[in-house]
Formats: C-alpha cells, structure tokens, sequence
C-alpha cells in the first residue's frame, strides 16, 4: 500500500467548496482512499503575488496506485472543477499538487517527487506538519518542522 500527500490549493471562486468538491472526486476513485485531512490555511500568494489569498490544506492518500495514476486523477480533478490554465503562477479555481509519495524519488517529465519547492512554503508545510509532525524530507533528511521555522507568516488556520 502506498502513501502518498497532495497540496490542495484554491484562489478563485467559492474557494472552499471548490476544495470540498476536490476531495469529494477524489474520494470517488475507485483504488485510492483518502485517509486524513488537515485543516483549512488562509495564505498569502507566494510566487506571483499579485493574486488574490489562497485556501491551502494537504490531504494523505492511501493507494495501490503508482505516482503517474494519482497525477492523472490530480489532472482530471483539476479538469472536472473548471481549472483554466491561463498562466504558469496565475491564480486558480483548484491545483493539486503530489507533495510525497513513500519515501520516493520520483523524476519525471511530468513529475517530480517529492515537490521541487514543498520545503520552500509554509502553505504546504503547515498543514503538511499536522499530519506528520515527526516528518522528514526524504532527500534531504531534514524535519518538514525545521523547513517550516520563519515561514508561519500569511499562513493563518482559516
Ligand atoms: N499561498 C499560496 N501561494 C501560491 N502561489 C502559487 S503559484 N500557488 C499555487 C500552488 O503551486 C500557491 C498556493 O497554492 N498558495
């Protein structure tokens, strides 16, 4: 069985149906259960600033499914909410993003794993945090907790 945590992001519409929506797809998969949440986060853009607030949360996976399968459900997710990709860092109605799978390293033209920039946002390591607190990054072996000290800021439980 594999474990693997996505980032769930919203920044345009009813931002918190449209997380609740996600994981309602996600919950229909058939081969994949999702098996924690963590809270809700109100977060300020990182990245291209000039965009509205953020809804974040991460979600555990428990599944039988390699990375690519669960980054083509991610994709279709993406899709069935109405994501239009207008531009790279530009605001959107839903984005997951596959943060860990197991320990792997996974690199891919589609995908790499762990998340490239996941040690590098509060939104993703805040709520990350609450459902492994002990959590380590498989590359660098260094605490997700020592990756998230100085990164609390315009990263609010929502
Ligand atoms: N706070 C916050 N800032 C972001 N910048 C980008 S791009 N994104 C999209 C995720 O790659 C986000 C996000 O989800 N939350």
């Amino acid at each position: 069985m594999n474990t693997a945590y996505l980032s769930l992001g919203s920044n345009l519409g009813d931002r918190y149906e449209m997380l609740r929506d996600a994981i309602q797809l996600l919950r229909q998969q058939t081969g994949l259960e999702v098996s924690r949440l963590s809270s809700i986060y109100e977060t300020d853009p990182v990245g291209y600033t000039e965009q509205a607030i953020f809804l974040n949360m991460v979600v555990e996976i428990k599944s039988e499914l390699c990375a690519e399968e669960i980054l083509f459900i991610c994709l279709e997710t993406e899709q069935t909410l109405g994501r239009i990709r207008q531009f790279r860092w530009g605001p959107r109605c839903i984005d997951l993003d596959i943060l860990l799978f197991n320990d792997e390293n996974i690199e891919l033209e589609k995908l790499t794993v762990p998340h490239p920039r996941m040690h590098e946002r509060g939104f993703v390591l805040f709520p990350l945090i609450e459902l492994v607190p002990d959590g380590v990054h498989p590359l660098t072996g260094v605490p997700f907790g020592k990756y998230a000290e100085g990164q609390k800021e315009g990263v609010h439980i929502w």
